[in-house]
Formats: structure tokens, C-alpha cells, sequence
């Protein structure tokens, strides 16, 4: 495609910050029009032309400029709005197919986060939004057969391991974070990290409700269910698999103030509970996975995963590298917070694609469930955390399940 540097976003997993507002994500220098001594005055006409065609011209007028070369990377100062943003108004389908085509970038955001996508979104354009998701998820994919995802090979794809050294990008940096447990202004629980992080809030509860309800629903025999869960936070969802009376439940929790918390409060005593202390990482990965699977043979029930401080690189080697060998392989379902590119509709849609299809490739067939979540768009919710985790209305549960061939 180009070779341009063009805003980079960063598509942050488990509650990590490094989201898309531009004031607080790690931007790349977006290439506006005050940068405009670096480009050559005959780039600098056409791809000012493109904007204006993009705006108003016909899609003629378009298709020429792009076969003159016009650079589809370029934003406006005013707005930083690039040339699809400018189509995206037009409720032109087709305008943002050739735009695509001739390069135009699928996740340029301008001065506010939004992308093209969101302005599709706002006038209740489906079709102008689908095509730009597609593009997205066949751009992704390909970046990540290049192996371009992971490192930074192309400023132009969504990076899926921030590059945030703060205790919300840095795992490590977050296990050495003192914690607080408090009460926020809608009167709920939360933890905050050092920096004012939320690692877990109560208004995830009936999300986390519902990720309870799909991955035991129409199970007849809850009491038999050996489920394993990543990341205790508010023990919130570990509450609700209590109530479900499994045979086994396996808690993985890293942190220590999370760990002196759970002691404090009885949890190692719950019913068949069995806390592993440490990373996922040090119990699942490698030989000790067998341990773990000799306290349940035939595998898990059910596996939910929700850390803190992780990108979607930790989370792909979870699906891909432990999921298949110890979940129960016909009925069981794995399931995990969906905080992929959670401050942006567009961007969320393309990164679940892109893990959906990176789950297909291990035998893991995911359905998703779309929920509402007006609650997390209440502003006393967010009262005293540093950085809103989570910005959409609706978020897409995932329930995957070993694909039988
Ligand atoms: C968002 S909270 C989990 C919230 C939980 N689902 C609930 O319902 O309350 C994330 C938890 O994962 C833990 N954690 C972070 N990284 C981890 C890792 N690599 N291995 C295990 N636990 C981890 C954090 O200490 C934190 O307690």
C-alpha cells in the first residue's frame, strides 16, 4: 500500500490505555498541512485537490487525481480529516471503494480519534461502514501474513502490542504497582492502579453476568463444570461462578495486592477453589500446563481471560498456544474481555474480526454476542480514573468453541 507515516493507533487489550484519543495514545506525526514544507508543492496541490473532490467532486474527478498520483495519506489542518473522511459524508459507498483502493488509509484518525468509519456510523451509514471495516480486515490480515502487525513494519496498521512503558501498557511495570480498592462516584467498587488506572470496575458486572451466562447457559449439570479463570480484579465474575457450583475453579492471579486481597476476604476458601499465584504465563505455558491439567483431565468447561497491562499479542498466545490443549474439547467454550479497540466502534469491529479469524486458524470457532452497555457511558463512572478504558455503547462478546471436524 504506502509508505507513508500516517497516525498510528494502537489497539490495546484488558483495560491498557493506549486507546485512540489523540492526547493521550501514542500518535505517529499524522501528516497535516502544517507539515507541508516537507512535501513537494506539486504532491501538496494534488492531494489538497483530493480533498476537495473527496468533498465534493464526482467520483471522476476522484479517479483521475488518484491516477495523477494524489497522496490519499494527507489530512487537513483543521480538522485533520484525510480524504476518506471527506467521503465518508458523502454516503458514497462506492467513493470510499476507490478511495481504498487507491490507497487511502482505512484507520486515519483526525484531531478527535475518529476515523472515517465513525463519521459512516454518525449519519447511520451501514454500507459506507462495512465497506471501510472490509478493507480493514483484509488490510490487517495481510499486514499480519507479512508480519508486519506485531513489530512496526508499517505505521499504517493497527500495532497490537503498545509501546506504553506506564503501569496500564507495561505488565510487568503494572505486577509492581500498588493498588486501591475503593467506591466510585456511581457508588460501585473499582481498583485503581498507582497511576489512577482502572483495572477493574463495577459497572463491568452485568457484562461480566453475561459472559457467565453464555459459557455455562444449557449446561445441565453446572455442579460437574471445571472452569478456569485468568485475572481475579473485583473477583467479580469468580462470584458469579460460585453461584453456578462448579466441581473445580481455577483462579490465576498475579498480582500480590490482589492475592493479600483475596486472602484477606476468604476467597481461597471458596467451595473447590484452587488459586494459582503467578502470570498465566508461568502456569500455562510450557510443562507446567500439565499440572494444570492433571486437576482436570478431561479439560475445562469453561476458560475466561481478563488481565490488565496486556496487549492482544498476550491474549493470541493464549487462544493459540493454551486454549486448544485444555479446553474440554466438545462442549467447551472459552471466552475473554473484548477491550480490543475499545474507545472506537470501527476499530473494534476490525480488530474482533481480525481475532476471530486468528482463532479459526487454531480450531477455535467464535460467535459473538453483541451487548448494550449504557452504563459505561455514564460520566460519574469514570469520576477520578485517570483514562475511560472503555468508550463505545455496545460491546461484542466473544464465545468460542473447538471447531469438530
Ligand atoms: C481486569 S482484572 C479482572 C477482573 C475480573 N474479571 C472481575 O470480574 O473482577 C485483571 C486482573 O488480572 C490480573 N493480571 C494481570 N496480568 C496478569 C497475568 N499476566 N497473569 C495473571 N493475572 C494477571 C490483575 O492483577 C487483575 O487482578
Amino acid at each position: 500500500m504506502l509508505n507513508q507515516p500516517i497516525s498510528l493507533h494502537s489497539v490495546s487489550q484488558y483495560r491498557s490505555l493506549l486507546t485512540l484519543n489523540p492526547a493521550s495514545s501514542p500518535v505517529n506525526p499524522v501528516i497535516m498541512a502544517d507539515d507541508t514544507e516537507e512535501i513537494p508543492s506539486e504532491l501538496l496541490t494534488l492531494a489538497q485537490a483530493l480533498l476537495v473532490a473527496s468533498k465534493s467532486g464526482s467520483l471522476q474527478n476522484v479517479k483521475d487525481l488518484l491516477a495523477q498520483g494524489a497522496p490519499t495519506w494527507y489530512q487537513d489542518e483543521d480538522l485533520g480529516w484525510s480524504c476518506l473522511h471527506y467521503a465518508a459524508e458523502r454516503r458514497m459507498p462506492e467513493l470510499l471503494e476507490t478511495l481504498l483502493e487507491g490507497g487511502a488509509v482505512w484507520n486515519a484518525m483526525d484531531s478527535w480519534g475518529r476515523t472515517a468509519g465513525e463519521i459512516c456510523l454518525s449519519l447511520g451509514d451501514r454500507a459506507g461502514w462495512e465497506v471501510i471495516r472490509n478493507d480493514g480486515i483484509r488490510s490487517e490480515m495481510l499486514a499480519h501474513f507479512l508480519g508486519g502487525t506485531s513489530s512496526s513494519s508499517s505505521a499504517t496498521h493497527l500495532k497490537l502490542r503498545a509501546n506504553d512503558q506506564s503501569s496500564a501498557g507495561n505488565n510487568e511495570v503494572f505486577l509492581k504497582s500498588k493498588l486501591t480498592w475503593d467506591l466510585g462516584e456511581d457508588g460501585k467498587e473499582r481498583v485503581l492502579d498507582a497511576d489512577g488506572n482502572g483495572v477493574m470496575m463495577g459497572w463491568e458486572e452485568p457484562l461480566m453476568k453475561q459472559h457467565v451466562a453464555l459459557m455455562i447457559a444449557g449446561r445441565p449439570d453446572t455442579v460437574g463444570l471445571a472452569v478456569l479463570n485468568i485475572g481475579f480484579g473485583l473477583g467479580i465474575i469468580d462470584r458469579i461462578i460460585q453461584s453456578e457450583s462448579p466441581r473445580l475453579h481455577i483462579i490465576v492471579e498475579a498480582h500480590s495486592d490482589v492475592l493479600a486481597h483475596m486472602k484477606a476476604t476468604g476467597v481461597y476458601d471458596w467451595p473447590n477453589v484452587k488459586v494459582l499465584e503467578g502470570r498465566w504465563q508461568d502456569h500455562l505455558i510450557g510443562k507446567n500446563l500439565k499440572r494444570v491439567l492433571e486437576l482436570s483431565a478431561d479439560g475445562f468447561d469453561a476458560i475466561f481471560m481478563d488481565t490488565f497491562a496486556e496487549g492482544y499479542e498476550d491474549l493470541k498466545t493464549f487462544f493459540e498456544s493454551v486454549v486448544p490443549d485444555i479446553l474440554e474439547p466438545q462442549q467447551g467454550v472459552f471466552s475473554f474481555w473484548n477491550g480490543l479497540g475499545a474507545t472506537n466502534a470501527t476499530i473494534h469491529a476490525v480488530s474482533s474480526s481480525l481475532a476471530e479469524l486468528h482463532m479459526e486458524d487454531v480450531g477455535l470457532h467464535v460467535q459473538w454476542q453483541d451487548v448494550p452497555i449504557a452504563e459505561s457511558q455514564r460520566e460519574e463512572v469514570w469520576k477520578g480514573v485517570r483514562r475511560r478504558y472503555w468508550d463505545l455503547p455496545g460491546y461484542k462478546l466473544p464465545i468460542a468453541k473447538m471447531c469438530m471436524h
